[in-house]
Formats: structure tokens, C-alpha cells, sequence
């Protein structure tokens, strides 16, 4: 675990100690956006024209933030438009890597496909060689430019949401312009309180600092129970982006954040509602292909060190994500 300072990698754990042990996440900072017509986006620079084969995605299968790009890419249609390299789940002293045997790692190839590289970090200074900052998956690259377009996983979904429409003829719509509000009201405090919620418990440093994590966390996901009594998906029965940005924290709670962030008041099994449209959710077609659970439990309990100093990799829970779910006691 580290980051780049002017370039420089520096092995280095989150600082919490500015911050009276809380955990504050670093915003990504390559902001560009590809558009149909190659036009600039909401922020950043423009020339990022979206074409087929000219963009690849650098992903982790255990990081629920990368998990929601690949999400986008299969259900928008652009496996054979959008290339993919997995980096390995271990993330130690140099970082994500692409490190050890290519294709034996739980069955899925680690390889830098562009370049080739050892250390994922090389993907960030191919970019910017004086880049300080935190390197984080996923990373969006543009193979034309030959730089980083975007390293924030909200704004790569709302790309694959619709820039490429017009390659796929795929026009479903998961932020769609009259449910705007409505998801990024949905969007906030999710991201806040369950997001990003399960690791301002599990890198609190300080007792004071996890309990209001902790505590936000599970009013949330009391919350959200309570909206899925009467509301098949979060916006009512228009599936949008802000399940998908619950979702893939949802899968990692009960083998992950339960134990290792310590957020282990409830698991999602205990909570009927959240738990059967977690299982709708990735029974859709293509979804379990983009969830890789090995990856998960190996990166959180065997890179944390801090966290797990013994680095043993628990064998349960045992989870059936295919397991039946009845939905139909919905109430109207
Ligand atoms: N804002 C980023 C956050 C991505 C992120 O934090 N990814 C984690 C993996 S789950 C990472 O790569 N962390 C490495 C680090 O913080 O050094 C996004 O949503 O794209």
C-alpha cells in the first residue's frame, strides 16, 4: 500500500492521524470524460471521442468501485468495444501489480495487456510522470492519447451509461434525465454511509472515529430495508445507477466487511429485503460474471496488514448468491 509522490513510489499506509483517526478518501484526480462526439465533458479536457477498441479499463476484481465499471461494460453492450486487464488481488508493498502467474490467479489473468508492466503504478506515470496521489483502480485509458481519462468510477459509469450508444445501439438508460435528483439523492448518502461507509469503519484509528462510521452504517442499511418493503429497486421500478453503486458493496459485506472492517452488527443475510434484491440483482444475465469473491476475500484480508497482521484468509462464510429470492411479498 502506498502512493506516488512526484513521481516516486512510497510504500505508506493511509494517515489518520490528521484527521483524529477518521478515514478521508483522496478525490481522484484524472477528470476527463469520453463523449460521443469527442466534445468535453462536465469537467476535464475534451478529444476523448468515443470509438470502438481505442479505450481500456484497468480493474481489480476484489474493489467494489472498479466492480460497478465492469457492470457498465456488460450490461451496455461494450465487452468487445472496451479492452480489460485485472491486476493481482495481493496490493503490498508496491501497490497493485500485475505480479505472479498470469493465469493462475483463482482462474482469471493478471496482465498489463498495454505495457506489459510489473507495477501497476507505471500505468499513472506513463500518464503524468510527476503525478502525486493515491493509485486506485479503475483506471480508464486511452489508447490513442495514451494517457489516463478518467480514474473516478462514478464518472466511467455515466460514460458507459451513454457515450457509446451509438457503436452498441444499446439504449437502456440507468440515469435516466427525470429520476436525476431522485438518484443522486439516492447516490449521496449511500456513498457517504455505505460506500464509503464500510471503510471509514474498518481504516478508523481511533474508537470515536468507527462508531459514528458504524453507526451511520447501519442506520443506512436499517433505511434501506425499510425502502425496499414498497420499492422493488431504489427508484421505484426503474432499475438506475444508484443499485448498481450499492450493489457491489452489498456482495462484499457479509464475507468482507462484516469481519474484517469490523461492521458487525447485522449482515445483509439478516436483512430480508436487502438480501434478495442483492441476489435479484446478480442473478440478471452476465452480472455473475464480473464478480470474482477469491479476489475479494484474498485482496482485503491478505493486503491489509495493518488490519490482518497474520494475512490468514478466512474459509466461510458460506454464501449462496444464487440462491432463490422472493420478492413478491413486496407490499404495494
Ligand atoms: N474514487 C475512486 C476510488 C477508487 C479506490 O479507492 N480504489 C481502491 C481499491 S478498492 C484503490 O485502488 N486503493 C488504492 C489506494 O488507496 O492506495 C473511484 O471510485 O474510482
Amino acid at each position: 500500500m502506498g502512493l506516488l509522490v512526484k513521481g516516486e513510489w512510497k510504500d505508506q499506509w493511509y494517515d489518520t492521524d490528521t484527521s483524529d483517526g477518521e478515514f478521508i478518501r483522496s478525490k481522484a484526480q484524472f477528470r476527463n470524460w469520453v463523449t460521443a462526439d469527442g466534445n468535453p465533458g462536465p469537467d476535464g479536457r475534451g478529444g476523448f471521442k468515443a470509438e470502438s477498441g481505442r479505450y481500456h479499463l484497468y480493474v481489480s476484481l476484489a474493489c467494489p468501485w472498479a466492480h460497478r465499471t465492469l457492470i457498465f461494460r456488460k450490461l451496455k453492450q461494450l465487452d468487445d468495444h472496451i479492452s480489460v486487464s485485472v491486476v493481482h488481488p495481493d496490493m503490498l508493498e508496491h501497490g497493485w501489480s500485475f505480479d505472479g502467474d498470469p493465469n493462475a490467479t483463482f482462474g482469471v489473468e493478471i496482465k498489463d495487456h498495454l505495457f506489459n508492466s510489473q507495477h501497476y503504478y507505471e500505468i499513472y506515470t506513463r500518464a503524468d510522470e510527476r503525478y502525486s496521489g493515491r493509485v486506485t483502480v479503475p483506471v480508464l485509458w486511452d489508447k490513442q492519447n495514451n494517457t489516463i481519462v478518467s480514474n473516478e468510477s462514478s464518472e466511467i459509469i455515466r460514460m458507459f451509461n451513454s457515450a457509446f450508444n451509438h457503436l452498441t445501439d444499446d439504449q437502456q438508460d440507468f440515469y435516466p434525465p427525470h429520476l436525476h435528483d431522485l438518484i443522486d439523492r439516492f447516490n449521496e448518502r449511500i456513498y457517504d454511509t455505505v460506500n464509503n461507509g464500510v471503510y471509514r469503519c474498518g481504516f478508523a484509528t481511533t474508537q470515536r472515529a468507527y462508531e459514528e462510521a458504524y453507526s451511520k452504517l447501519f442506520d443506512s442499511l436499517d433505511w434501506l430495508e425499510t425502502h425496499l418493503t414498497t420499492s422493488h429497486y431504489l427508484c421505484g421500478n426503474d432499475l438506475t445507477e444508484a443499485d448498481w453503486r450499492l450493489f457491489t458493496t452489498l456482495l462484499r459485506f457479509d464475507p468482507v466487511y462484516y469481519s474484517h472492517f469490523k461492521c458487525n452488527k447485522l449482515r445483509i443475510s439478516d436483512y430480508p429485503n436487502l438480501s434478495a434484491y442483492m441476489r435479484e440483482l446478480f442473478q440478471l444475465p452476465g452480472i455473475s460474471d464480473t464478480f470474482n469473491l477469491e479476489h475479494c476475500k484474498r485482496h482485503y484480508y491478505y493486503s491489509h496488514k495493518t488490519i490482518n497482521p497474520t494475512q490468514v484468509v478466512p474459509v466461510g462464510p458460506e454464501i449462496d448468491y444464487f440462491a432463490p429470492f422472493d420478492r413478491h411479498q413486496l407490499q404495494a
